[in-house]
């Protein structure tokens, strides 16, 4: 695992982005396929913004989400342990001075979407890395629901679409890339979050 973290964190400095397949077993995806079902009524409909600004708006994104107390010591498989040991990574390998990173899960219905986004947000750009990892079962392209992450180049237009495989994790310089999350026939199940920086 280790050696999968320093490569991780190679391709972050390459390209900003990093794309692994397999970060989960599909033990472990089912095991917090598992844990989403007990926690289910407690999840809710997901909104944009912060404090004042905050709202739910359904025309720009379709999820629930169940945030993650970090101390959680409940969760079927160590992900938080794993999380914290990519923060200090970034921190000594990189100096990117996270000193924390915020988890949810989240459950896009069959049909939900999130539009194109930056993760960062307008009064608070303390999100520096934003990861998605995907807990889908059997999940095929004709399903939808990619991630469509818009490269650099704004004129160029051209993106990289992530079928969003259970056991995949998603890196990616908050800052850096405009996404969207495409519209899926079928339930669409993840854990994402933030690597962040102290508010000032
Ligand atoms: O689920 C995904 O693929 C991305 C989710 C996302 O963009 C977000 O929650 O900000
Ligand atoms: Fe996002």
């Amino acid at each position: 695992m280790l050696n999968g973290f320093n490569a991780a964190v190679q391709a972050l400095v390459d390209d900003g982005k990093v794309i692994w397949p397999g970060f989960l077993s599909p033990e472990e995806v089912q095991l917090l396929r598992a844990e989403i079902d007990l926690r289910r009524a407690r999840f809710q409909a997901a909104g944009i913004g912060r404090e004042q600004g905050y709202m739910r708006d359904t025309r720009i994104r379709g999820d629930d989400v169940l945030w993650l107390d970090n101390d959680d010591q409940t969760l079927p498989v160590p992900i938080l342990a794993r999380l914290e040991a990519l923060r200090q990574l970034f921190n000594s390998e990189l100096y990117l001075g996270v000193a924390e990173f915020e988890a949810h899960f989240a459950v896009y219905p069959a049909g939900g979407f999130y539009k194109r986004h930056l993760d960062q947000h307008r009064n608070a750009d303390t999100r520096v890395v934003t990861f998605v990892l995907y807990l889908n079962e059997d999940w095929h392209e004709r399903d939808g629901g990619q991630l469509r992450i818009y490269l650099d180049c704004p004129q160029s237009g051209a993106w990289q679409d992530v079928t969003p495989l259970g056991g995949t994790l998603v890196l990616f310089l908050s800052d850096r890339f405009e996404h969207e999350v495409i519209p899926a026939t079928r339930e669409r199940r993840s854990m994402t979050g933030w690597f962040r920086r102290r508010a000032m």
